[in-house]
């Protein structure tokens, strides 16, 4: 099994329990995890840090066994991540945007239209690929978003609620697309509010609270929402004691 994404005693303080608190987490080639949490509970900063958006005050993530910091720049053309605002220029279209991305990501220019068709098929975005980004809806410029960040078929995922904004056939599409993603060996790694969704596609879920791992979650638990709310205030009435 290769252990695509490592990340080790990951911490990142901001303040008193906010930031990142000595987090561990491991993603497999072939796994899909999720990292649930409620707002402010850190998601998103360790995203940013995998991403080199943020730098660790203590801790190593590495990527197929090389810390990221020794990591050579060709290799960041084999991740694909959303995180914040879609990737996309206002003033061009879907599919200019999106070929401007797999330039970016090192596809070979004369493959370049037939990954944007795939691109744009895979999302559902046919009927907007001549349309500005800036003329999209919310929803579509994140199918965008996700297209750019998928198109190049990464071995890893870094994808932060890609489902919000998404309509429910939006987030048939990037069900489908993730799972027949990590079947070919993508990592995957997504943090969600959306519990249902969460619990269709994932392998593991982590659930972190004031930037601490508390613990894991069993996708086939029958009511994730229950169990997902012990372990919160479980750990919330442990702090407090
Ligand atoms: N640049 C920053 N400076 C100071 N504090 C920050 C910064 N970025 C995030 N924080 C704080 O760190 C904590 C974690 O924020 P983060 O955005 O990672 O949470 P999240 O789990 O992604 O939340 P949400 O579900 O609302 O997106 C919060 O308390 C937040 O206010």
């Amino acid at each position: 099994m290769v252990q695509r994404l490592s990340i080790q005693h990951a911490t990142l303080v901001f303040g008193e329990d906010a930031g990142l608190f000595g987090v561990d987490l491991t993603v497999n080639a072939g796994e899909i995890h999720a990292l649930l949490g409620l707002n402010g509970s850190g998601k998103t900063t360790l995203i940013q840090a995998i991403l080199q958006m943020l730098r660790l005050h203590k801790g190593t993530i590495s990527f197929d066994g090389v810390s990221l910091a020794n990591l050579p720049p060709g290799a960041w053309r084999r991740v694909g991540h959303l995180v914040n605002q879609p990737f996309a220029y206002p003033e061009l279209d879907a599919a200019t945007n999106l070929a401007l991305a797999a330039r970016l990501k090192g596809i070979e220019t004369a493959q370049i239209p037939n990954s944007v068709d795939a691109a744009i098929t895979d999302l559902g975005l046919e009927r907007y690929r001549h349309v500005a980004a800036r003329r999209l809806s919310q929803g579509n410029r994140q199918r965008v978003g996700l297209a750019a960040a998928l198109q190049h078929h990464p071995d890893l995922v870094v994808l932060d609620e890609p489902t919000n904004t998404l309509d429910p056939a939006g987030v048939l599409r990037l069900r489908k697309l993730r799972l027949h993603r990590a079947d070919q060996g993508a990592a995957i790694l997504v943090s969600s509010h959306h519990l249902d969704e969460v619990a269709r596609i994932a392998d593991r879920i982590w659930v972190l609270n004031y930037g601490r791992m508390i613990g894991e979650l069993e996708p086939g638990t029958p009511d994730l929402e229950r169990a997902f709310f012990q372990m919160v205030h479980a750990d919330d009435e442990l702090r407090a004691s």
